[in-house]
C-alpha cells in the first residue's frame, strides 16, 4: 500500500474570465521514505497540486479526483479532520519561513505549542523535544537559542527552524515548496544536505517542489515533470537527468547552468510561453513550443504511457536512446 496515492486529480479555479484549469488529471503515488521532486516552469501547477492534496486551495478553487493518504480519502474531509492530519502526519514547509513562523512569539513557544497540541506533551517534555529537534537541524546552541524570536535568526537558520518545526510530530510526509529558493547558494547547499540526512535518519517521505533541478538531484528518488497542470514525464532521477524522453524535459535540462559555463547569458531557454490555463489547446499543451510537434499533437493530448524502468511519458515521439 502506498503512503500517498493521488488519482486523476483535477483542480479548477473559477474566475471572472472563466475556469482556470491549474491541475489536469495528475496521478502519482509515494511510498514511505521516498522523495519525489516536482519540477516545471512557473505556473505549471506544482504548488496548487500540493495545496489541493492538503485541502488548502483558495476559496475559488475546487478539487476533483482522489487523494488517499494511508488509504484514507482526503477529498471531501472537513477542515477539522484535515487539520488533524496536517501538522501531525503531513507537514509543509515554504520558501519563506516568515509566512509560517509568528514574528511576535519566541521559537520555544511556537514549537512547544505544536507538541502540546498534537502529542499531548507537558511543557517541559515539549521543550526538551523541541531542543532535540533544533539540534537535529544543526542549530548551534539550540538550548539557548530556542528562546529567541524568528527575526534574531539569519535566513538559512530560520529555514532550519522551520524544518525542525515541521518535523516535530514525526510526520510520514513532508511537503517542501521551493525550500531553498530564497537562500544564497552556500546556504542552499547546506539545506539540501540537511534534508538528505533527515530523509535518511527519519525515513520521512518528501515531496519537493522546485525550479532547481540540482536540488532535485541531491534529494529525490523520482521526478515528475509538470507542464500546464499535466505530467509530461516521470521517472527516476537518473533516468530523467541522463536520458530524458520528453522534449520539454530535454529543454528544461538544457537550460540548467553548468559549473563549466563561463556565463549564464547564452544558456538556451525554451522559446515561447506556456498556454493560457483559461483556454488550453485541444492536443498536447506543449505543442506550440515543441520542435518535434506533428499533426496528431494538435488533435489529441498524448496519454501518459508507461515505458520500461518504471518511467512514464506523455509524448507521441518515439523514445530516444
Ligand atoms: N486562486 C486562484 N484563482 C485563479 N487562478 C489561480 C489561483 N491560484 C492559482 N492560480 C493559477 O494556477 C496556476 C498554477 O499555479 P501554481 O502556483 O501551482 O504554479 P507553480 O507551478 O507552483 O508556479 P511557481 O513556481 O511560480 O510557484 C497559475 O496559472 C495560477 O495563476
Amino acid at each position: 500500500m502506498s503512503l500517498l496515492s493521488v488519482n486523476n486529480l483535477n483542480i479548477a479555479f473559477s474566475t471572472t474570465d472563466g475556469a482556470v484549469s491549474a491541475v489536469n488529471g495528475i496521478s502519482l503515488s509515494l511510498n514511505k521514505g521516498e522523495a519525489l521532486g516536482i519540477v516545471g516552469e512557473s505556473g505549471s501547477g506544482k504548488s496548487q497540486l500540493v495545496l489541493g492534496i492538503l485541502g488548502l486551495l483558495a476559496q475559488n478553487g475546487k478539487t476533483f479526483g482522489s487523494v488517499k493518504f494511508h488509504d484514507k480519502e482526503l477529498i471531501g474531509l472537513s477542515q477539522n479532520e484535515l487539520n488533524k492530519i496536517r501538522g501531525d502526519k503531513i507537514s509543509m514547509i515554504f520558501q519563506d519561513p516568515m509566512t509560517s513562523l509568528n514574528p511576535y512569539l519566541r521559537i520555544s513557544k511556537q514549537m512547544t505549542e505544536v507538541l502540546m497540541l498534537h502529542k499531548n506533551l507537558s511543557y517541559a517534555e515539549a521543550k526538551k523535544e523541541s531542543i532535540h529537534m533544533l539540534d537535529m537541524v544543526r542549530i548551534p546552541e539550540a538550548k539557548n537559542r530556542i528562546d529567541m524570536y524568528p527575526h534574531e535568526f539569519s535566513g538559512g537558520m530560520r529555514q532550519r527552524v522551520m524544518i525542525a518545526m515541521s518535523l516535530l510530530c514525526k510526520p510520514d510526509l513532508l511537503i517542501a515548496d521551493e525550500p531553498t529558493t530564497a537562500l544564497d547558494v552556500t546556504v542552499q547547499a547546506q539545506i539540501v544536505n540537511l534534508l538528505q540526512d533527515l530523509k535518511r535518519d527519519l525515513d520521512t517521505a518528501i515531496i519537493l517542489i522546485t525550479h532547481d533541478l540540482g536540488v532535485v538531484a541531491g534529494i529525490c528518488d523520482n521526478v515528475m515533470v509538470m507542464y500546464a497542470g499535466r505530467t509530461m514525464e516521470y521517472g527516476s532521477v537518473n533516468n530523467i537527468f541522463y536520458n530524458p524522453q520528453h522534449p520539454y524535459t530535454q529543454g528544461l535540462l538544457r537550460s540548467i547552468p553548468r559549473l563549466t559555463d563561463d556565463s549564464y547569458s547564452d544558456l538556451p531557454t525554451i522559446p515561447g510561453n506556456p498556454p493560457s490555463l483559461l483556454n488550453l489547446p485541444i492536443g498536447c499543451p506543449f505543442q506550440e513550443r515543441c520542435e518535434y510537434s506533428v499533426e496528431k499533437c494538435s488533435i489529441k493530448p498524448p496519454p501518459l504511457v508507461s515505458l520500461s524502468n518504471n518511467r512514464k511519458k506523455a509524448c507521441y515521439r518515439e523514445s530516444v536512446q
